[in-house]
């Protein structure tokens, strides 16, 4: 196998006594898709923010596209959780999708203008989001904001996609748009998708793999080969059982095994 975009090697991350994971050895491959799932506070976020170079690790080694993970880094795009944006916020949905680019690599001079107006309007466009794109962000429902903050990642052509939850508080419908369009991307370019959900189903068709962290403890594999009721009783130290219906995956009991956690989960007991 070739060397993954993602590399990752005995990687741990404790926050004091807290050991979130450790000894975490994964390689992501370029075209890849990963889902990464886990109940809250499991560390998906943070597992993001070590490859963003926002954590550092306690242990072990990543890299990125060959790199030390690091700000800026012009192959890694990201897409944060989604979030309703203040209703006041008069940045227009070009702008916004502007601020990936990165001025060394498309120029932001005035002789860059034009060809940046341009390829604004190119992802704009491939995200179907021209009818709206020069309206105050503001003022846009979520699934037309999130669509703009996939052109926003996708602007800068990255060879990694850090996706944090993105499909969270969309409709079913915006929910596939948006992951078709991840998709579609790491098929025409080759870029690996880490995708931090809580729901499996919206993206099942896509995933080549899944990391499944669970109380410092984790798993990875194939959908079958994780999101089985074996696998997963382990992970939770206790019975889960998992069941496909209708092409979907169903998880129960994960949440009563979680019930003594410091932490409220509002774990999906579909999925998590
Ligand atoms: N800088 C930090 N210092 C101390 N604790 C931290 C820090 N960053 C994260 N944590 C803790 O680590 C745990 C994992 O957080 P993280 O956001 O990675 O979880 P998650 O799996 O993404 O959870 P969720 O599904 O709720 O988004 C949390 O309990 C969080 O409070």
């Amino acid at each position: 196998m070739s060397r993954g975009v993602v590399e990752i090697e005995g990687a741990g991350l404790r926050f004091g006594d807290r050991v979130l994971w450790s000894g975490l050895d994964l390689d992501v491959q370029p075209g890849e898709f990963l889902a990464v799932l886990g109940p809250n506070g499991s560390g998906k976020t943070s597992l993001l923010r070590v490859l963003l170079g926002l954590q550092s690790l306690s242990a072990g080694e990543a890299r990125v596209v060959g790199k030390a993970p690091g700000r800026g880094n012009r192959k890694v795009g990201y897409i944060p959780q989604q979030r309703a944006m203040d209703e006041q916020l008069t940045l227009r949905g070009t702008d916004l999708v502007g601020l990936g680019l990165d001025g060394d690599r498309w120029g932001f001079g005035l002789l860059g203008a034009g060809k940046r107006r341009r390829r604004i309007a190119e992802l704009v466009e491939s995200v179907g989001a021209e009818s709206y794109a020069s309206s105050a962000v503001g003022r846009l429902s979520g699934g037309e904001q999130q669509r703009l903050r996939v052109a926003q990642a996708l602007i800068g052509e990255p060879e990694v996609l850090l996706c944090d939850e993105p499909l969270a508080s969309l409709d079913l419908t915006h929910q596939r748009v948006v992951s078709e369009l991840i998709d579609r991307r790491r098929r025409e370019a080759g870029t690996a998708v880490l995708f931090v959900t809580h729901e499996i189903n919206p993206i099942l068709s896509y995933v080549d793999r899944v990391l499944y962290l669970v109380n410092g403890q984790f798993r990875i594999g194939t959908p079958d080969e994780v999101m089985n009721s074996q696998t997963l009783s382990e992970l939770y130290r206790t019975r889960v059982e998992v069941l496909r219906v209708g092409g979907q995956i169903h998880v129960a009991g994960a949440q009563s095994a979680l019930c003594e956690d410091e932490v409220h989960h509002h774990v999906d007991e579909r999925v998590s």
